[in-house]
């Protein structure tokens, strides 16, 4: 796909092809296309980013709320949408044992219960050993700062799964 196709392309085609570049939130691509021309992928990138962070603290911490837990119960009844399923199972949290999973499910619960939104990590950026350790750690930082962390992994999972529209390298968005 080129950048002359996407900018040619009507409000449906656009959101049929870029409304899960966040999770479950095509409102952003819905915004976006109204924003084009763009000259490359990285002021895509840009713009999708940008609605993000004019967001209230109110709409961000929504987006947070959009997405599955890592390993959770969506995992579990295979109702993850195709991006979310193939960055999990890429991970390796399709393969977890009863004590992973288990795990998992109750730092899930006590990060969710201290921040009110769901625990967001790249996870093609990661594996099954690193997510808990990760979890852990960020279990502990200050509310501000890990809203601020989260949709940093937002915007991780956003420029991955934008490169592999475009068959980029995701370094060099
Ligand atoms: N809670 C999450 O972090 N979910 C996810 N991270 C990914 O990379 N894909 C997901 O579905």
């Amino acid at each position: 796909m080129d950048m002359e196709k996407v900018n040619s392309m009507d409000f449906g085609e656009f959101v049929d092809v870029f409304g899960n570049i966040i999770e479950r939130c095509p409102l952003i691509a819905a915004a976006v296309w109204s924003q084009r021309p763009f000259s490359d992928v990285e002021d895509l990138e840009k713009h999708f980013f940008a609605f993000i962070d004019a967001l209230p603290q109110s709409g961000q911490e929504g987006i947070l709320r959009c997405h599955p837990d890592l390993a959770g119960r969506e995992l579990q009844q295979s109702t993850l949408t195709a991006e979310s399923q193939r960055e999990q199972a890429g991970a390796g949290l399709t393969s977890l044992s009863a004590a992973e999973q288990l795990q998992l499910a109750e730092l899930n619960a006590l990060y969710r219960a201290r921040f009110g939104f769901p625990f967001v990590l790249a996870a093609r950026l990661s594996n099954r050993a690193a997510v808990p350790r990760e979890l852990a750690r960020r279990l502990r930082c200050p509310p501000a700062e890990e809203l601020r962390t989260a949709l940093g992994e937002v915007k991780k999972i956003g420029r991955l799964r934008l490169a592999d529209l475009f068959g980029a390298d995701p370094a060099r968005l």
